[in-house]
């Protein structure tokens, strides 16, 4: 059995799954696990949500999320443009609905990489899709990671922090957990159960 599974090792599912929903605790890797895998595997196709969070020095409107403002968030969720979406630690989330139809519609590897709020609401609406919890080693990494990212003032590191009890406490609800210590063996993990390779 693979070191990065938590848990018994999934049983390979009768029908590929073709939509993967990747969840965790903010700064446990989710990002840095999928960008080294598309860095292998580009035709993995990853959703780009729509977000009322500022951007970061270097993050791309179109390219790592949507920038909108509260009236566009408003209205996409208003006109159900969203799949799901949900509020995380004082801004809002959401994923374009009809990126991720389209491609599920010609058959092909979707992947969502969002929140525990959002990942129940997919489960509810879609219960076809596969749940991959990504776990940090322990705590103390999971707030050196997000600490050590340097991109949240404490008071928005706090509230993470806050939102990370809730989110680890469910992992439970999720089909399988991958426990962050590799960023290589969780990619190549990821890739296997997205059968993609
Ligand atoms: N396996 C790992 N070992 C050590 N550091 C890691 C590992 N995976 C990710 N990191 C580091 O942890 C930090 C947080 O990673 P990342 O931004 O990918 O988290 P995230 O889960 O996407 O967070 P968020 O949900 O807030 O967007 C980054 O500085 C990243 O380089
Ligand atoms: N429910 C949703 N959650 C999402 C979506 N896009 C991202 N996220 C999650 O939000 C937090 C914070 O992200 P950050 O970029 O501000 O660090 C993290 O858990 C993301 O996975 C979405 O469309 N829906």
């Amino acid at each position: 059995m693979a070191a990065t599974f938590r848990g018994t090792t999934p049983e390979p599912p009768d029908v590929r799954p073709r939509l993967t929903v990747l969840s965790g605790p903010s700064g446990v890797g989710k990002s840095t696990v999928v960008a080294h895998m598309r860095k292998a595997h580009p035709e993995v196709w990853l959703s780009v949500s729509a977000t009322t969070r500022k951007p970061r020095p270097g993050e791309q409107h179109g390219v790592h999320y949507f920038f909108v403002t509260d009236d566009e968030m408003d209205k996409l969720i208003a006109n159900g443009e969203l799949l799901e979406w949900a509020e995380f630690a004082g801004n809002r989330y959401g994923t374009p609905r009809a990126a991720v139809l389209e491609r599920l519609e010609r058959g092909e590897p979707v992947l969502l990489e969002i929140d525990l709020q959002g990942a129940r609401q997919v489960r509810e609406t879609m219960p076809e899709a596969q749940l991959v919890f990504l776990a940090p080693p322990s705590w103390e990494e999971l707030v050196r990671r997000l600490t050590g990212r340097g991109t949240e003032p404490p008071e928005v590191i706090e509230r993470r922090l806050e939102a990370a009890k809730i989110e680890l406490a469910a992992e439970p609800e999720f089909d399988v957990t991958l426990v962050n210590t590799s960023v290589e063996d969780v990619a190549r993990e990821l890739l296997a159960l997205m059968d993609v390779v």
